[in-house]
């Protein structure tokens, strides 16, 4: 039973209208997702103002109220909490809430443009290799040590985080490893959390639609090294332009991994091949499973973070080389014809190249590339040019196709990734608006060795369309449309 005095450590409040000992039930700040008892906390989004909301959510039951400004009438049944900043009010508040799970276990941030999901997925695999009880919490899906937790957002709402580290907690895991994406960090999802360390993968073109500029995007990722605390650790990529940016005005334990300049975590890239990678990772060759000259980066990232979790390095060079990937991440599917398909995430500029120019290393011969990409409706429109671009520069062939159209003309959509194609590349691009039928295409088109990249949805099981979400599975289509050409 949780009253909301007990929901107050930390929270700087300028005015309280009540006695604060009224119960609460649960935390929402959805005035459609209201229950008697409920603590409603009004959020100001890029949308709608939350609290337009305030008095509909007190009609329907609301026990209390967190708000920066007080609505014109207010009702002697509920009590009112007034804040500089509601959307930070919300994570401490709903770290109170669940007891304060952060500081139980041992909490990992990554955050960056790519990658994320990868060194995520990896850290989690690998502590539980090692023998401990682990969380995840990724945009493929939330983890409990094993149990399967849908994911809906790459990092979940301040209540859906809490609560999940919660049962973490009490299902005794060690460490929760966690991506922190830029939207997260801007809307203080992580507000009232407490991290033992924060990873920086890189920093590329996306979400311009939301950040406005490249610098705004660049300091929503470094107010996550800003806010973690001193005893932790704040891992970065010393390769990356904005490496030593996110370090600058931390106060944790500030190192470095990289493959190019001086690190504290330094691996060279000896081979990379179908089959996997050969590194040298603080003087040792060792083979790792993963795929592509960015997968290097992703492994000392891991690398590095479990030394500064303590552990011991040759057990996490074993464990770590036999591990796989993230799902949707480099996955591979080969016709009966021996058609290569490969199925990647692959959803900004800087990706699409990355995985372009690993399967151009990678070629043997003469082979062809054709890839099949889209781009998202409702999301940055700037990359689009820039993919189509990128896409036609490192392949053979190129289709066009939807990725998620939201709520978007997928026909415009395709007209604006166009405007990117040069008029030399134009001859060897296609444009297809079903994405089935682009894979179908690009089946027929192939022939014996060649390589399908398939970009953009990754593990997605879904295609939104008009605000619909109906099914449809990269790797399923593809294998499908394999089995069918035989
Ligand atoms: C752009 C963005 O991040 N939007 C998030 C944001 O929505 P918003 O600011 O538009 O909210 P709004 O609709 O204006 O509403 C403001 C407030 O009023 C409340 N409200 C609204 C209507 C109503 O009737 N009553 C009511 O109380 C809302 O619950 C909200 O608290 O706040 C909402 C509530 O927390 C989120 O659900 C929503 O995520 C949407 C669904 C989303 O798709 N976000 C994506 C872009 C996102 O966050 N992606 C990142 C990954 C990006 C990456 O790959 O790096 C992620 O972490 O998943
Ligand atoms: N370190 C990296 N540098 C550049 N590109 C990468 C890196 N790691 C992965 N990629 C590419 O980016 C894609 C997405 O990788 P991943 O899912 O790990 O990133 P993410 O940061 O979690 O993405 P999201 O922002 O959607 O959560 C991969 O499919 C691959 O093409
Ligand atoms: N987390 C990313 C996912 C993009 C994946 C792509 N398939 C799309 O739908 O645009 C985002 O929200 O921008
Ligand atoms: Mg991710």
């Amino acid at each position: 039973m949780k009253y909301l005095s007990d929901l107050l450590t930390g929270l700087a409040f300028t005015e309280l209208q009540g006695s604060a000992d009224v119960e609460i039930s649960c935390i929402v700040f959805d005035s459609r997702k209201v229950v008697p008892g409920c603590l409603f906390v009004a959020v100001k989004g890029t949308a709608v103002d939350g609290h337009d909301y305030i008095e509909q959510a007190v009609k329907q039951g609301a026990a209390a109220v967190i708000c920066e400004e007080l609505p014109g009438h207010t009702a002697s049944e509920a009590d009112y909490l007034m804040v500089a900043n509601s959307a930070i009010a919300l994570g401490i508040v709903a770290a109170n809430f669940y007891d304060r799970p952060s500081d139980e276990l041992k909490l990992v941030g990554v955050t960056g443009t790519n990658g994320k999901t990868t060194v995520a997925t990896l850290l989690y695999k690998l502590f539980r290799e090692l023998g401990y009880k682990v969380g995840l919490l990724s945009t493929v899906e939330n983890q409990i040590n094993g149990k399967v937790i849908p994911a809906t957002h790459t990092t979940p709402d301040p209540v859906a985080l809490n609560s999940l580290l919660r049962d973490m907690v009490d299902q005794g895991c060690d460490y929760c490893f966690m991506e922190v994406s830029s939207h997260a960090v801007a809307q203080h999802r992580i507000e009232g959390l407490k991290f033992s360390g924060g990873i920086f993968t890189n920093l590329t073109h996306d979400h311009l639609d939301y950040h406005k500029t490249f610098d705004a995007y660049r300091d929503a990722k470094k107010a996550f090294f800003d806010s973690l605390p001193k005893n932790a650790f704040a891992l970065t990529n010393v390769d990356d332009r904005n490496g030593n940016v996110m370090l600058q005005n931390t106060r944790a334990h500030k190192k470095t991994y990289g493959l190019k300049n001086m690190a504290d975590f330094k691996v060279k890239m000896l081979e990379n091949e179908f089959n996997g990678l050969l590194l040298n990772v603080d003087g040792d060759e060792v083979w790792f499973k993963l795929v592509g000259s960015f997968n290097a980066y992703n492994l000392a990232a891991v690398y590095g973070a479990a030394l500064l979790l303590d552990q011991d390095r040759s057990k996490v060079l074993v464990s770590l080389s036999g591990l796989t990937g993230a799902e949707g991440r480099f996955d591979y599917v080969i016709s009966p014809s021996k058609i290569v398909g490969i199925i990647d995430y692959a959803h900004t500029p800087d990706a699409v190249q990355n995985v372009l120019t690993t399967i151009h290393d990678l070629r043997k011969g003469n082979e062809q590339v054709i890839t099949i990409i889209g781009c998202g409706g409702d999301r940055d429109k700037t990359k689009r040019p820039v993919m189509a671009s990128m896409a036609c520069e490192w392949s053979d062939k190129v289709i066009l196709t939807s990725d998620n159209p939201r709520s978007e003309d997928p026909e415009q959509i395709i007209r604006e990734m166009e405007a990117g194609v040069t008029a030399a590349n134009k001859r060897k691009t296609i444009s297809i608006v079903d994405r089935r039928e682009a894979i179908k295409t690009a089946c027929h088109l192939a022939k014996p060795g060649d390589i399908i990249l398939l970009a953009g949805k990754g593990h997605e099981k879904y295609q939104e369309i008009k605000g619909v979400r109906n099914h449809f599975d990269d790797k399923e289509e593809l294998t499908e449309q394999f089995n069918l050409l035989n």
